[in-house]
């Protein structure tokens, strides 16, 4: 993995376009990471993570979510949902090596990292805003994704406007100032025969 995230001859585009979202600041950059690294990345975590299956419970009934997930952060970094209270595991030196990457990019610091695995198209993740206490009032949060390009939907609080944009390997997505406030944002579920992508999001827990 260290090889190609740091001798890779085919260099990585730093330049972003702004998604056309009304009250938010979303910047994607399509092409972040090399291909090779990204393909390498993906097969590192996938491989290397502690993955769990976590379940919500809805409607008395105990349900796994539509996907794996695996918390990583600086001691201290407690992860909440859902009732729940998650420690987080180690950063490993992938996990290092992309959160120094997003702090360069953005100008922003991160404490800790949601991986969420999307094995096949049944799954999903529902529309939802990143807007815990603990993530203060405006956060800004890094997301990467590598494998299978999936469409990430926003759907703005008031207007009820929908933007799609799809989420490439390889690809940053910096949700910025007033993405939380103002919208809600999540993966659908797809019939179609859909490989595995992973997807990364660096917060700042205060
Ligand atoms: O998979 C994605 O692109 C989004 C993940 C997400 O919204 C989250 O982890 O809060
Ligand atoms: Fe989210």
């Amino acid at each position: 993995m260290q090889m190609s995230l740091f001798s890779d001859p085919a260099p990585a585009s730093q330049s972003s376009v702004r998604l056309p979202l009304p009250d938010a600041d979303v910047q994607y950059y399509p092409r972040w990471l090399t291909q090779a690294q990204a393909t390498a990345l993906q097969h590192e975590l996938e491989t290397t993570l502690p993955w769990r299956q976590d379940t919500v419970h809805l409607f008395g009934k105990t349900m796994p979510i539509p996907r794996l997930q695996s918390w990583h952060g600086d001691p201290g970094c407690e992860y909440g949902y859902s009732g729940m209270r998650l420690s987080p595991s180690a950063w490993t030196e992938a996990l290092t090596t992309l959160r120094e990457r997003c702090q360069r990019t953005t100008g922003c610091p991160f404490n800790s990292v949601l991986a969420n695995w999307y094995r096949d198209g049944a799954d999903s993740m529902s529309l939802h805003a990143d807007d815990e206490p603990e993530l203060g009032p405006d956060p800004v949060i890094a997301s990467v994704s590598l494998g299978e390009a999936r469409p990430f939907i926003f759907k703005h609080k008031h207007s009820k406007e929908r933007i799609t944009q799809v989420l490439e390997h390889g690809s940053l997505l910096v949700m910025g100032h007033g993405t939380q406030a103002h919208y809600l944002h999540g993966i659908n579920k797809s019939r179609k025969l859909l490989s595995s992508r992973i997807n990364l999001t660096f917060r700042y827990l205060r």
